[in-house]
């Protein structure tokens, strides 16, 4: 098969985790025999100091030409730090979203069970955990009108949602959950706020088409608990931009670490495959960093952009038995396993080639 990927590294811990997930894709295509090509394109704080722009038009085109974009992270503490900043890495991700119409972020929080003991949760609560989440991707109070009034004094962002947003989003949903366990539960905050009163109307009005999927509804206050509490009564959870974003961190420690999350835009064109975490000012430039979720992110795009299947498992098992030997970044190392053996970004990196290569 032959596919032209664009890999777009963005900030920080971003570039060092997106060189492993290339070397991945590139083993895998020698593997199997498949012609992959890429290329490289700014996004973030990158781009801003090399162009001015958080999201250039070059790098936006070629997004657009690609098969599939490998994705890292943007951000840089100078901008955290300055809330008055007019151009911002995070805008480059947001305008990246929107303009390729990438509405559904896929967040699968699966448990590998080595890392039972790496959570902070207890293994009888975690064990056999597996959830896919939905987050809405380009609406919200991310996209809705925001303002300065009362001479820059008050400030308001919009929390919006159109019917169709909710109902493609939500029939993804439902179609996933149809071909796992058939338990659909979305999340909103329906006792308090207008859109999400529309949100839940939807999906009561989706559910008649889905007769064989059991659906609930939950408060997202109540979900945050309830997922720590129980996490194996979820499977797959569909909810908004804001809910969804704060939800996925929090299921991260399901997985043992924000290391571990992989996730997938995907919507109207060109599949963007991203780990969940951000630029990790604190432990940039220490290659420290996990590329699981990188390497994870590799996976989803093989299955879900190229329809590879088995190479997308081999991906998979390849995490999986170098977990199985004891290897292990410091995010999920525990310091009670003395068997663990700690390595770096690239020593994980090349752990995961040689099983692809073997
Ligand atoms: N998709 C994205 O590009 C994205 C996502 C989240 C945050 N951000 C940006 O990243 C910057 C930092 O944000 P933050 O600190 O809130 O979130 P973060 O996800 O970058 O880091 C949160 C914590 O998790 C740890 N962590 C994250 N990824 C890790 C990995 N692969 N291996 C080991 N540890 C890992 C970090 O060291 C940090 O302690 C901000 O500028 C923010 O806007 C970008
Ligand atoms: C950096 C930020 C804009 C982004 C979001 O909030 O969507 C990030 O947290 C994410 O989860 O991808
Ligand atoms: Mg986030």
């Amino acid at each position: 098969m032959k596919k032209h990927i664009l890999v777009v590294p963005g900030d920080g811990i971003g570039a060092e985790v997106t060189t492993v997930g290339k070397q991945v894709l590139e083993a895998i295509a020698q593997k199997f025999g498949h012609e992959f090509t890429y290329d490289e394109a700014l996004i973030g704080h990158v781009a801003i100091e090399a162009t001015g722009s958080a999201l250039p038009d070059e790098t936006l085109t070629k997004m657009q030409a690609a098969d599939a974009v490998l994705f890292g992270a943007v951000g840089h503490p100078k901008y955290d730090n300055d809330p008055s900043a007019k151009v911002r890495p995070e805008q480059g991700l947001l305008k990246m979203r929107k303009e390729l119409g990438l509405y559904a972020n896929l967040r699968p929080i699966k448990l590998f069970d080595e890392l039972l003991d790496a959570s902070s949760i207890k293994p009888e609560i975690l064990r056999g955990a597996d959830i896919l989440f939905f987050r809405e991707l380009t609406g919200d109070v991310y996209f809705g009108k925001r303002e300065r009034i009362d001479e820059g004094n008050t400030a308001y962002d919009t929390m919006i949602y159109s019917k169709y947003e909710v109902e493609r989003i939500v029939r993804k949903a439902f179609e996933a959950a149809r071909t796992r366990s058939k338990k659909l539960c979305s999340v909103d905050k329906a006792n308090v706020l207008e859109s999400s009163r529309l949100w839940r109307e939807v999906v009561q009005a989706i559910a008649p088409d889905y007769p064989d999927v059991t659906v609930e509804h939950q408060f997202i206050d109540a979900a945050a608990m309830l997922l720590i509490k129980d996490p194996k009564r979820f499977d797959v959870v569909v909810t908004g931009n804001l809910f969804g974003d704060i939800l996925t961190d929090e299921a991260s420690q399901i997985a043992g670490s924000m290391g571990m999350l992989a996730s997938a835009s995907v919507g109207d064109s060109t599949g963007v495959y991203e780990p969940i975490h951000g630029s990790a000012h604190d432990i940039t430039g220490k290659g420290v960093a996990n590329p699981l979720a990188s390497i994870l992110s590799v996976a989803l795009l093989l299955e879900i952009s190229f329809g590879l299947k088995e190479e997308a498992q081999m991906v998979i098992d390849a995490v999986d038995a170098a977990l199985k030997a004891g290897f292990r970044t410091r995010d999920i190392a525990n310091t009670n396993t003395p068997s663990d053996k700690i390595l770096g970004t690239d020593a994980m990196g090349s752990q995961i080639l040689q099983y692809l290569n073997s």
